[in-house]
């Protein structure tokens, strides 16, 4: 039996997926998706930095119909796309935005709080330095869900990553707030119980299921550490 999530709303944080296109390659972002929840991702952020916003809305409504609910389906940046896919109908939860989008209070009064189908309308925030921490800290409470910290080590899949903090960085900014912190970066299976242990609401990774050469397992293989890291 696994442990209970550190979630709030029904959020789950522990198994995260960053999705990208071009890692994915010929298989497809959503049959990458549906293998990863098969794994055991819990949440999944449809990320694409080249796509149009034509193209990123029908890349989230595809893989929020794929998903169905089965996890926490959030868009990375655009809180545009994110509208317009709830909108449509999509089972589409919430955003993740980074320091230099659209500021997180001015997203939270876009976004509501609640969806149309009831779930918690999720806002996340990228915060890394005491003075982002700050801010977030300063912002009402319930506009920020998660923060998303890092980069936990150097990665190529953000060459503009914020300064590598390491598993003990992690550890002071998770220490220094009450809001949960998905750590990311360069997160491999390895790293998973260390930043658990470190105070993570959970483990975010990008190439780490979208290069692999079966998504299903490397997904299962980051739960599987999550799980066993206490
Ligand atoms: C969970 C999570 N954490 C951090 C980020 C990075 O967001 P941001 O700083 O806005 O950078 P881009 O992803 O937009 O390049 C994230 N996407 N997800
Ligand atoms: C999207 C993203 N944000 C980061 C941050 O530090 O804020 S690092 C990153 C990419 C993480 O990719 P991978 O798991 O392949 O290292
Ligand atoms: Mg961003």
């Amino acid at each position: 039996m696994s442990a209970p999530a550190p979630s709030q709303f029904g959020l789950d944080l522990r198994t995260y997926l960053v999705t990208d296109t071009a890692l994915c390659g010929d298989r497809g972002v959503a049959d990458v998706v549906l293998a990863a929840l098969a794994g055991g991702v819990t949440t999944v952020q449809v990320r694409d930095k080249a796509a149009s916003g034509r193209d990123l809305l029908a890349l989230v409504d595809a893989v929020a119909r794929a998903v169905a609910g089965r996890a926490t389906v959030l868009v990375d940046d655009r809180v545009d796309v994110f509208l317009a896919a709830r909108a449509a109908g999509a089972p589409v939860q919430g955003v993740h935005v980074g320091q230099r989008d659209l500021p997180a209070a001015a997203v939270r009064q876009l976004v509501g709080p609640v969806n149309p189908d009831g779930t918690r309308t999720v806002v996340g925030l990228s915060a890394s330095t005491a003075a982002e921490l700050a801010a977030a800290h300063a912002l009402p409470a319930g506009t920020v869900d998660y923060l998303g910290v890092g980069a936990v080590r150097p990665t190529t899949t953000k060459p503009d990553h914020p300064a590598p903090l390491g598993v003990d960085g992690f550890a002071a900014v998770a220490g220094a707030t009450t809001l949960p912190c998905v750590a990311i970066g360069g997160v491999t299976a390895d790293l998973v119980g260390p930043l658990r242990r470190a105070g993570a609401a959970g483990a975010a990774v990008v190439s780490a299921v979208c290069a692999a050469s079966d998504p299903a397992a490397a997904a299962a293989d980051l739960a599987g550490a999550w799980e066993a890291a206490r």
